[in-house]
């Protein structure tokens, strides 16, 4: 199914979910004055960026074509912008633009300056219940909305959560996402969070989101992933035995959405089944939010990032910066692979 095309359907009586074509605006590197490095990820490099003409501050993720080509990850990139040019939700980052150069790949995003919540896990080791709670609704809103568009994410994980100048989530990183009506095959993500129809190779689709969700519930409320060791193979073999325990000090009522979200079998999984999203947000340990005034914003946030300017990175590690170095452009055929990339 096309993403605008017929057959929507609404999944789990998410009441907004439409895609969005957001308004394209022109841009190109000149116009940009290049800051430190937010993030890296595999694929490329996040960096500050301020617009000259507009005099605003954003997030340019930057990505070599050559190495887009030598590592196959065209669809990857292409599959990221298609997917965030028509989301629009307050716990989703906006993508404001994106254009090319003759060495470059760019997407231009805001800037969300709280850093990632794996930094704040990293720093406090675990989170108060009602924050890890709060986190997870706005998941849980996110993931709705996507779901509705028959959107999986697929890469929930501390690091692709960002926290913005107010203390709400928004999430990054749509490299793995895909549009999904039923099971897809492809393998993706980190080990801790791998759920186990993906290891099995039995396919997967929004289950996958919803598994990735009691993982990081897990992981703030416990300090640690339910499922660890020192090798990839080491978490798969412990995520397919499907045994954890949850420490004691963590809330009832969380536990118990733990033990319903990390579930094996995806179809007795929460989340999973006809009412979607809405089963998780029935949940007892869910009892005290308003939906809505979480949607609008409307909810203080448990934590708010201290913010000095709008170009203050302190809560982003420290990168070193990129080798400097000769960089040829790609030649007439390497550079035609690029075009569709123009036409999303
Ligand atoms: N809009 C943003 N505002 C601030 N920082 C950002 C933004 N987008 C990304 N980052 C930072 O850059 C990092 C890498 O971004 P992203 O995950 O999109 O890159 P990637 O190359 O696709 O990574 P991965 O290997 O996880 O797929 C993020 O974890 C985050 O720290």
């Amino acid at each position: 199914m096309g993403l605008f095309g017929t057959g929507w359907k609404r999944y789990g009586g998410c009441p907004r979910t439409e895609p969005v074509r957001k308004e394209k605006y022109n841009y190109a590197l000149s116009q940009f004055e290049i800051f430190e490095t937010l993030g890296t990820g595999t694929f490329g490099r996040v960096r500050l960026v301020r617009c000259m003409e507009e005099d605003s501050y954003y997030a340019l993720k930057m990505v070599k074509k050559e190495y887009i080509l030598k590592m196959d990850q065209l669809d990857h990139m292409c599959n990221e912008v298609r997917l965030l040019r028509i989301l629009q939700h307050p716990f989703i980052v906006d993508l404001r633009a994106h254009f090319q150069d003759e060495l470059r790949l760019y997407l231009l995003m805001e800037l969300v300056i709280g850093g990632e919540l794996y930094a704040l896990l990293r720093n406090s080791g675990k989170l108060s219940n009602d924050r890890a709670k709060f986190y997870a609704a706005e998941v849980v809103l996110a993931f709705q909305y996507l779901h509705g568009m028959y959107i999986a994410y697929r890469g929930l994980k501390p690091e692709n959560i960002l926290i913005d100048i107010n203390g709400n989530i928004k999430l990054c990183d749509f490299g793995f996402a895909k549009v999904v009506e039923e099971r897809t095959f492809t393998n993706c993500g980190t080990p801790e969070y791998t759920a186990p129809e993906v290891i099995n190779g039995l396919g997967h689709g929004r289950s996958v989101d919803w598994w990735g969700l009691g993982i990081l519930i897990f992981e703030m409320t416990a300090g640690h992933p339910p499922f660890f060791d020192q090798s990839p193979f080491g978490v798969y073999e412990k995520i397919l035995a499907g045994k954890f325990q949850v420490p004691p000090h963590v809330d009832d009522k969380a536990s118990s959405i733990l033990k319903k979200l990390i579930v094996r079998d995806r179809t007795k999984r929460l989340g999973c089944r006809d009412r979607g999203a809405d089963e998780l947000k029935a949940h007892s340990w869910f009892a005290k939010v308003n939906w809505d005034a979480l949607y609008y914003e409307q909810v203080k946030a448990p934590y708010v990032p201290e913010i000095g300017a709008p170009n203050d990175t302190r809560h982003f590690d420290r990168y070193p910066d990129s080798e400097p170095g000769i960089e040829e452009p790609l030649d007439g055929k390497g550079q035609e692979k690029f075009h569709q990339f123009d036409t999303f």
